[in-house]
């Protein structure tokens, strides 16, 4: 394997008595889709916040290539190529399309403003599906367009590193489809991604390896189809009365339903 560009070591994160990071290791080689999944609670989104820097770790070290992320301020880690997307969509409702992204590209290394910036923020929205929605407020936009609208956003940054956290969320099967699409003309440029994603027909679909949480620990690391079938991850996900046996296939074909291995669902696979 090359060089990794993230390499992430013991990273831990408690709130108050809860440690919801524990010791968290993996590394992301460059051009790199892995999938970072595991039940509900199993700090899945706190560790994409820790490699922001949305939140500070504890102990334990994030290198980017050769920069180490803890301790940094999210903007200088913006800086460093790390851009993400967020589970609850983020956008400046007030303002349009067009500036959102002009707002990634304000934050882009090296700048890039006004008209200069205008054919890059038509292309980075024709790219994510919004074409023509330039002048709309992006508080009009239904709650996937807004999706869309976020990754164009990050894009913007022209990230060494993205994080998309569940990205691929509530999409009905036509543009959970084009989305498996887009986030597949992404990697097929070479860029570096981490999705954390319950949707499992994404995972299969678009990550060659996964990590997988649980409790806050790193449960399994390995690819995919091997991973998501090992008991222990198939039991961290459904609960210890499960039979193994009688789990759904590890790849679904296309065009069927988002299938979501969820906690939530009480212990259900739903
Ligand atoms: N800011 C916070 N303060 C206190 N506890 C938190 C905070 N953020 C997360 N937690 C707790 O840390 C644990 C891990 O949460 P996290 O959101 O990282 O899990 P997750 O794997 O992303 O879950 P999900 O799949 O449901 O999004 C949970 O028990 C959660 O309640």
């Amino acid at each position: 394997m090359s060089a990794p560009l993230l390499k992430v070591t013991g990273l831990t994160k408690a709130f108050g008595g809860l440690v919801a990071v524990d010791k968290l290791g993996f590394e992301v080689a460059p051009g790199e889709v892995i999938g970072l999944v595991g039940p509900n609670g199993s700090g899945k989104t706190t560790a994409m916040n820790l490699i922001s820097g949305a939140l500070r770790a504890d102990r334990g070290s994030i290198r980017l290539g050769d920069a180490e992320l803890v301790g940094l301020r999210p903007d200088r880690i913006v800086r460093h190529g790390v851009a993400r997307t967020f589970q609850l969509v983020r956008v400046l409702g007030s303002l349009s399309c067009a500036d959102n992204v002009a707002a990634g590209l304000a934050f882009h290394p090296g700048g890039a403003f006004g008209a200069g910036a205008r054919e890059r923020i038509d292309a980075l929205l024709a790219r994510v599906g919004l074409g023509g929605r330039e002048a709309l407020p992006a508080g009009e936009l239904t709650y996937i367009d807004q999706k869309r609208l976020e990754l164009a956003r990050a894009l913007a940054l022209a990230p060494r590193l993205l994080l998309l956290d569940e990205w691929l969320a509530g999409l009905n099967p036509t543009e959970l489809r084009e989305g498996i699409a887009l986030i597949r003309s992404l990697r097929d440029e070479g860029l570096t991604m981490i999705l954390v994603e319950h949707v499992m027909e994404a995972v299969h679909a678009l990550c060659n390896r996964c990590v997988v949480m649980n409790a806050g620990v790193l449960l399994a690391d390995g690819p995919t189809a091997e991973v998501l079938r090992n008991p222990e991850v198939v039991r961290a996900y459904l609960g210890e009365d499960v039979e193994t046996d009688d789990l759904p296939p590890p790849h679904l074909p296309t065009g069927e339903a988002p299938t979501q291995l969820n906690l939530d669902a009480g212990g259900q696979h739903a």
